[in-house]
This record gives C-alpha cells, structure tokens and sequence, in this order.
C-alpha cells in the first residue's frame, strides 16, 4: 500500500498562505508523498526544507494537467489548492480542468485554507 499522497497547488496571491500551511503541518505532512506545481513547490521547500516534494511544471506550463494527469491515474489521494479568485488568469481553462478532475475521481479537494485544515485534520498518512 502506498502512502497518502497530496497535491499542493497556490496561485501567487495564495503562496505565502501555502508556505504557511505547509509550515505548520510539516509533520503531518513528512509523513505523506507530495506533488506541487513548480513555484508552489519552491516555496515550500523554501520554507520547510526537510519537506520531500515532487515539484511538476509551473501551473501555467501545464503542472496544473500534469496534477491532474496524477488524479486521473488514480495517484493523488487530495488536492489542496488555494485558489485566488480575485486574478484573472492566462490558464484558466487548466485551473478548471484540473478541479474537474478532482470532482470526477472524487478525491478530497480543498480550495482554500479553512477547507484544507479540515481535510488534512481527516488524512491519517500511512507510512
Ligand atoms: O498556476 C498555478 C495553479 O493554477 C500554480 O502554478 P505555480 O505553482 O507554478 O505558480
């Protein structure tokens, strides 16, 4: 069995709430595979270095397909991705395509801060 897998994802307006998300569930989350689009990736690796993080393309090169690529296959357990919904963004059609996908393999989502430390106070890693 593999353990619980999670994809980080921020838009830039959300990246330091990201950083800080990470930040305070470190542990939790060192004991869980992660996947992030690349500058959200960096920033958490920035800000919680000992975190091993699979980082994919940035978001508006295709890492938000490339999550969404993982969650078709079965390989992401939940997405936590804050969305900053005050931007218009160049690649909106993959934002939505990515949360399509979550919704279509019913994967835990979490689109903004308050939800994700629900759904993380739920996920037991496995290790
Ligand atoms: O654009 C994103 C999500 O739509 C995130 O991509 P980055 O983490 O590379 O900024």
């Amino acid at each position: 069995m593999r353990r619980t897998a999670i994809a980080l994802v921020a838009h830039d307006a959300k990246k330091d709430a990201m950083a800080e998300f990470a930040a305070t569930h470190r542990l939790k989350l060192s004991a869980c595979d992660l996947f992030a689009t690349g500058t959200t990736g960096a920033r958490v690796i920035e800000r919680c270095p000992e975190l091993q993080v699979k980082r994919l393309k940035s978001g508006p090169l295709g890492g938000d397909q490339q999550i969404g690529a993982l969650i078709a296959e079965g390989r992401i357990d939940a997405l936590i991705f804050f969305v900053d919904p005050l931007s218009p963004m160049p690649h909106d059609v993959d934002v939505k395509a990515l949360t399509r996908l979550g919704l279509v393999y019913d994967i835990a989502m979490a689109l903004n801060p308050v939800t994700a430390e629900m759904v993380l106070a739920m996920i037991e890693p496995l290790t």
